[in-house]
């Protein structure tokens, strides 16, 4: 909660007719009905507004011309007659206003006074406030994808954000995107970044996942680093990313923001909001592949994608389509786990508390990855002598690996809660958006009931992980080996324990038309298929910052949040 703290200005101006206390400090605009009757009247509690002044997006004064008011966007305003003759100076606030389910708006609220030089001064002392906040972002770098989602992007971005960003004083560079892997391209390769506070990406997580491979990319490149290691340490990305929602699952946006609304993300970019994120790296035989901020999946959610990029025509019905299906095919994947579990962290998988804005887990996790790393920077330098990656002994792997081999429905690692409309809680609804850590999900085979049960819960209150074929380990960084690329011994192993699948599985590898199960799922990449299936996969904290807050926890009492109540 915001006190006032010391005032810069305080006045009596007059909102629709009625006289205001109105006062400005450097964290809070507050304005106050004055009392008609010095009386106290129990039944009559003063009408008492606050708004942070961070969360102010512009002041604009209203023009007089012929005895009536005009804006500055040209239309008219007969504030004149409406408030009373002795009231012809005003000026409008336009602030964020809380609506339901994070749903952010823009309201306003003119002030009128009678004395010109008072009006001036209200009105440059909220723009100086303004100014003075270094967190805002002036110059945006927009990407639209035109066909992403039910193919609104352009329509959505010109009508509800644009207006906003010309009122905040934002000026904006737009691209709309030509062919795929244009934005990813363009930032990797052409994009002036320096010109730049920002990046926007407006579609869905398949093109959020563009602009982050292009940022992270070039930022390596431009720190020296290089960004085909899966040993390195990665250099963070400065620039922020906004987020609007215009595509199909738009999972990145709901769990950093609460909701997938263009105008609440519109307004979280202007006040300049700031949320890091963590990124998986993943590689195959030391090759990179691809980065990651929501779900990486094999099994289930890697069927779901495939089999749902062939009908995009549906648009984002397809997934609900291609989940059924692949609910009722009912395959399972056999391979070996292998994570390095997160230790020394607070928090785990089963925790009641959430990530939520502000989040103390992330912090203290965050920090103690940073002095980690530190750490380990330190050691390198002091040691020349050269280990085997699959042998790392990092400070990260000073934890034992463990392994797991198994038949699984599905693996997933969420890195975020990976809440959606579809699934408001998530895959893993107590994973956080920058502890450095993720959630590995293993579904062992089970029956069809069983996983139905399992993947019920993801819409209702009830445990998802609480069913015997269901385990969660908090990890910083996993492998994954199908059964079919284990080595020679391991499948000897195997074949005394299950020789007729075996060679089913391989004959029904050759010859999928058969009908048999198939031996290989693919990975579902933030909703992009990886091609290889043998994978390492390495968390970077909070690699990554969006324009956004995490969700805000809602208000128990109403009262509690304005400090005029105090
Ligand atoms: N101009 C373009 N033409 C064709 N494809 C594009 C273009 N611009 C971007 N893409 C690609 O479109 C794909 C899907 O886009 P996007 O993520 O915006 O929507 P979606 O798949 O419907 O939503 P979600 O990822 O949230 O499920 C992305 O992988 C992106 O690379
Ligand atoms: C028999 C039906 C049971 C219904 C169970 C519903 C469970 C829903 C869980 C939804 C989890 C979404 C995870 C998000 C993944 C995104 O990175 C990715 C890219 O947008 N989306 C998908 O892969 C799209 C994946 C869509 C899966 C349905
Ligand atoms: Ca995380």
């Amino acid at each position: 909660m915001e006190r006032p703290g010391r005032l810069l200005l305080q006045s009596e101006l007059r909102v629709r007719n009625a006289a205001y206390d109105v006062s400005l400090s450097r964290s809070l605009l507050t304005w106050k009905r004055r009392a008609a009757s010095p009386v106290y009247h129990p039944f009559r509690p003063s009408v008492c507004h606050s708004v942070p002044v961070s969360e102010i997006i512009s002041v604009r004064e209203e023009e007089e011309e012929n005895g009536s008011r005009q804006r500055d966007d040209g239309s008219w305003k007969k504030i004149r007659e409406r408030e009373g003759k002795d009231c012809r100076q005003a000026f409008t606030v336009l602030y964020v206003e809380r609506c339901q389910q994070h749903r952010w708006r823009c309201a306003e609220v003119t002030f009128t006074c009678s004395d010109e030089t008072v009006c001036q001064h209200w009105v440059s002392s909220i723009r100086e406030q303004l100014a003075s906040n270094t967190s805002r972002p002036k110059h945006l770098l927009v990407y639209i994808n035109p066909y992403g989602g039910k193919h609104q992007g352009k329509r959505i971005y010109e009508q509800k954000v644009a207006p906003l960003f010309t009122q905040a004083g934002i000026s904006t560079s737009v691209i709309v995107t030509e062919y795929a892997n244009h934005a990813r391209d363009h930032l990797k390769m052409e994009a002036e970044l320096k010109k730049f506070d920002g990046v926007v990406c407006v579609g869905g997580d398949g093109m959020f996942s563009e602009i982050i491979h292009g940022l992270i990319w070039r930022t390596q490149i431009d720190c020296g680093v290089d960004p085909n290691s899966p040993e390195e340490a990665l250099s963070p990305c400065s620039l922020r990313i906004g987020i609007i929602p215009a595509g199909s699952t738009d999972c990145i946006c709901f769990a950093t923001v609460g909701t997938n609304d263009p105008v609440t993300s519109a307004l979280h970019i202007i006040v300049g909001d700031s949320q890091p994120l963590d990124v998986c790296s993943v590689h195959h035989n030391n090759m990179f592949l691809r980065y990651s901020v929501s779900l990486l999946g094999y099994g289930f959610y890697g069927d779901v994608l495939s089999d749902s990029e062939r009908k995009r025509w549906m648009g984002p019905a397809r997934y609900d389509f291609s989940g059924v299906k692949m609910f009722l095919t009912h395959h399972y994947y056999e391979g070996t786990v292998s994570y390095l579990p997160a230790r020394g962290i607070i928090g785990t998988p089963r925790d009641a508390t959430r990530c939520r804005s502000g989040c103390v887990i992330c912090q203290h996790n965050g920090q103690l990855n940073s002095e980690r790393s530190e750490k380990y920077e330190m050691d390198e330098a002091s040691d020349s002598v050269s280990i085997h990656p699959w042998l790392f002994c990092s400070p990260e792997s000073s934890g034992e690996w463990r392994t797991i081999r198994g038949k699984f429905l599905a693996i997933n690692a969420a890195s975020m809660s990976c809440a959606c409309p579809r699934s408001p809680k998530g895959l893993s609804p107590a994973a956080h958006l920058a502890d450095g850590t993720t959630d590995l999900i293993l579904v062992r085979k089970c029956s069809r009931f069983n996983f139905l049960r399992h993947l019920l819960r993801h819409t209702s209150k009830d445990d998802q992980f609480d069913l015997t074929f269901v385990e969660v380990h908090r990890v910083r960084r996993f492998r994954f080996m199908p059964r079919h690329c284990q080595s020679d011994s391991d499948l000897e192993l195997d074949l005394h324990e299950n020789s007729k699948r075996q060679i089913f599985s391989q004959i029904c590898k050759d010859h999928p038309a058969c009908g048999c199960a198939p031996a290989y799922s693919s990975w579902n990449c933030d909703g992009e298929i990886l091609t290889h299936t043998a994978i390492d996969v390495r968390v970077h904290c909070q690699l990554i910052k969006l324009f956004a807050r995490g969700i805000e926890e809602l208000p128990v009492f109403e009262d509690l949040t304005n400090p005029c109540a105090i």
